[in-house]
């Protein structure tokens, strides 16, 4: 019988002594883990709206608008954590600080994985910073290449270029303060270019921003139709041929793909060859190519790392010029409504730069109240209400509830800096929150840069290149112009309504106002600064 059994099964002629001892605890321990699991699983999930077929379309539906507002009236009913499900995936909202706070940024070790979308892999933009997986062996060189150049001193460096191109945009917004918005977009991708691949943008129909530009469309489209793509949902569609019925996004994918490999590698192959050329500004790009080489000398550049210094700086562009964007739009619509809250702004910059001068980041200290003016725009309007969605690498369990692996985690920024328990009276504009100097008997409300740039590991990396920037932008517009309501033909004054739209990055809809010189002088002033 032993030869039988031999020739039946390879393990059979081992008797438990030959078994090494730890094989013996396979079967105990796999008991124990399935018993875990399955108590686990009968931990119930945050509470919230149920009926997955009905809220995917509630969910599509609301996204079309403040979906955030939706969310912060669903907490008052579910409390602060909710959840629900859209197309198949466990959605999990977290609506207050000391939610966020818990998951994001006290177990950020498992909180720190963005949702794996087939949309953005098939369309090659799975290798953004942005979007990159926590779990991806590049997560953590592209934290430490934007670390080593956004922040700190290193970002310094890029300080006289932001106020250069300050002072292109006052320029323009006084020959033509109709456009103020086109001007405030110029300026943020100038500053981006400049900055990542010091690139100079020459005029409004520059090559690579009409490129980058066309790639910033593609995103925003792919971003705003994301839950119509049933490929997110069944990822085995994406092997559908594009002729097949419903293969549609094929043809958007192909297209897309194009886009984002051009934009990722024509201004970054520029930037090499400045860089080669030996005289480069001291940009992002050229700063890590110098590091290699001083690193390894002889090393030649591997495709590896230009690939992932592509990612890095292919990505900032994306995330810094609409975020930045939206908060200069929104303080210029705040000023509109509120010139008493401008002036007295004006003010405090008279008396600190004076008028023959801009302002310099070293200014900021000593203009608490400018400085408040600023908070207090965040606050208001979150350039992303709902920051970007984290994702969930293991099964947790959070105050009795359970929080399934992969779920998509969903900070609500907004009900954060509105949550009338830490902001007192969210919905009015009001400087004064974050001055304790302004109404001695209170506490000074917290900074709302805690929640609006994000959290734990994924925290914007250019924070601190963002709030140098709309610090310069807003100081130089306050010192040299007056911001007001527009005339009708009546010369009735037109007040804006304060309304925002947006997906991913919100900014105030279309409105008009007057801009004009504070000061004869402002011409030279600004030529005195060039
Ligand atoms: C007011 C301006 C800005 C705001 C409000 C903002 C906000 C944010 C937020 C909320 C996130 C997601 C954080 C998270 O998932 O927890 C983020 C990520 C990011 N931001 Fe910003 N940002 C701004 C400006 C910038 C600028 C100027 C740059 C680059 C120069 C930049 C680069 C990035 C990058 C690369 C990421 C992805 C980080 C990652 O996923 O690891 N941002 N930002």
């Amino acid at each position: 019988m032993p030869g039988v059994l031999n020739v039946l099964s390879p393990f059979s002629s081992l008797s438990t002594k030959n078994v090494p001892y730890y094989l013996l605890l396979v079967g105990p321990l796999s008991f124990a883990l399935i018993l875990a699991w399955r108590r686990m699983r009968s931990i119930p999930l945050p509470p919230g709206p149920r009926g997955s077929i009905l809220l995917g379309a509630k969910s599509v539906l609301a996204s079309r608008k403040n979906i955030w507002r939706q969310y912060a009236q669903w907490a008052i009913e579910y409390g602060p954590i909710i959840s629900f499900k859209s197309n198949r995936l466990t959605v999990i909202v977290l609506n207050s600080a000391e939610t966020i706070h818990d998951l994001l940024e006290a177990r950020c070790k498992i909180y720190s994985d963005r949702p794996g979308t087939p949309i953005f892999e098939l369309t090659g933009q799975s290798m953004n910073s942005g979007r990159i997986s926590s779990q991806h062996p590049h997560f953590p060189i592209h934290r430490r290449i934007a670390h080593e150049e956004l922040s700190g001193r290193r970002m310094h460096r890029h300080l006289p270029s932001i106020e250069e191109n300050v002072r292109i945009l006052l320029r323009n917004l006084l020959l033509e303060p109709r456009k103020f918005r086109n001007h405030l977009h110029v300026c943020q991708g100038s500053i981006i270019m400049k900055t990542v691949y010091g690139y100079t943008i020459s005029s409004e129909n520059d090559y690579f921003v009409d490129l980058i530009e066309g790639y910033h469309e593609v995103v925003n489209k792919t971003e705003q139709k994301i839950g119509l793509y049933w490929v997110n949902s069944y990822p085995i569609l994406k092997y559908l041929p594009r002729w097949m019925p419903g293969a549609g996004f094929q043809t958007v994918v192909a297209k897309s793909k194009a886009k984002v490999d051009e934009v990722m590698s024509l201004p970054f192959e520029w930037a090499k060859s400045e860089y080669a050329s030996g005289n480069a500004y001291d940009s992002f790009v050229s700063s890590q190519l110098s590091r290699r080489e001083a690193a390894a000398p002889m090393a030649r550049s591997s495709t590896e790392d230009d690939h992932i210094l592509k990612n890095v700086s292919g990505s900032m562009y994306i995330a810094g010029v609409d975020t930045v964007g939206s908060v200069m739009t929104t303080f210029v619509l705040m000023m509109t409504l509120n010139p008493q809250i401008q002036k007295i702004g004006q003010e405090e910059l008279d008396r600190v730069v004076g008028r023959n001068r801009l302002p310099h980041i070293t200014d900021r200290e000593q203009s608490p109240f400018a400085d408040a003016i600023l908070k207090e725009v965040i606050r208001f309007n979150p350039p992303g209400p709902l920051a970007l969605p984290h994702s969930v690498t293991q099964d947790d369990v959070y105050q009795g509830m359970f929080i399934p692996k992969g779920s998509r985690v969903v900070p609500n920024v907004w009900a954060v800096t509105h949550d009338d328990s830490v902001y007192p009276d969210p919905m009015k504009f009001d400087p004064t929150r974050s001055l304790s100097s302004f109404n001695s008997k209170t506490i000074p409300q917290p900074n709302p840069s805690k929640f609006v740039f994000g959290f734990g590991r994924r925290r914007c990396p250019g924070y601190e290149l963002a709030e140098a920037a709309i610090f310069l932008q807003a100081a130089s517009i306050l010192l040299a112009f007056n911001i007001a309501k527009d005339l009708d033909a009546e010369k009735r004054e037109v007040t804006p309504v304060v309304e925002f739209t947006g997906n991913f990055v919100v900014a105030p809809t279309d409105f008009v106002c007057r801009i004009e010189p504070r000061f004869e002088g402002v011409l030279e002033l600004l030529e005195g600064s060039a």
